[in-house]
């Protein structure tokens, strides 16, 4: 059964809750979306504390990150979002978000990548069945120029087609999912793998 605008919108609002909450999406940071056709997503306007949205601080978007909305101002991660729709045309939600363990994360890692290993958590993520799994999740540089930064993440994901979420340094998480549930379950086992990964890594330096 498809989701009506209203209900779909209704998701984003209560994602923006949940994960301000949570301390992932601090004031105006992080954007969401969810599919609305096979050609057009909905997301969060820029600029709006992703805490206190409300029902009309979303607008359509094409595929191609044109505005369906004059009048209301995209997010500036716009194609961050419709890049995945058109990737992937089982992409129901796409969330972003900043948390501190993400970007501090990204930060001390000078790959361009990490990988989990031997956690069970990793099942978490859609067609992960095992722990005996390596779960590898790719860190882009930071970029304003959105365009740019889409251009870089495009090669990367057609070359993983099971890529479940990146990083982008010093800034945030995008990850995504069937539907939003998928896609906050997925913003979870991120986060907690972080954390684990952050402590083990403070745990081995102290041991030297
Ligand atoms: C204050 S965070 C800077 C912008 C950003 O990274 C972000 O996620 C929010 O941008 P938007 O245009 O979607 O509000
Ligand atoms: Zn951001």
């Amino acid at each position: 059964m498809s989701l009506t605008r209203e209900q779909l919108a209704q998701q984003i609002v209560d994602a923006g809750r949940f994960l301000y909450g949570r301390g992932w999406s601090p004031a105006t940071s992080s954007n969401y979306s969810t599919r609305l056709s096979a050609s057009e997503a909905l997301l969060t306007v820029s600029g709006k504390h992703k805490g206190q949205l409300g029902l009309d601080d979303v607008l359509a978007t094409d595929l191609s990150g044109n505005s369906l909305e004059p009048g209301k101002k995209p997010s500036a991660e716009t194609l961050l979002h419709t890049q995945l729709y058109s990737w992937r045309p089982e992409i129901g939600a796409v969330l972003h978000t900043h948390s501190v363990n993400a970007t501090v994360l990204s930060r001390l890692t000078p790959e361009d990548f990490i990988e989990f290993e031997d956690y069970e958590l990793q099942k978490a993520f859609s067609g992960i069945s095992t722990h005996e799994s390596r779960v590898r999740v790719p860190i882009f540089d930071n970029d304003q120029d959105i365009a740019r930064l889409a251009a870089k993440v495009q090669p990367w994901l057609d070359a993983h087609p099971d890529c479940v979420g990146y990083l982008i340094r010093g800034h945030g998480l995008y990850t995504w999912g069937a539907q939003m549930n998928d896609a906050l379950r997925q913003i979870e086992a991120f986060e907690f793998l972080f954390e684990c990964e952050l402590k083990t890594r403070s745990v081995m330096n102290r041991q030297g």
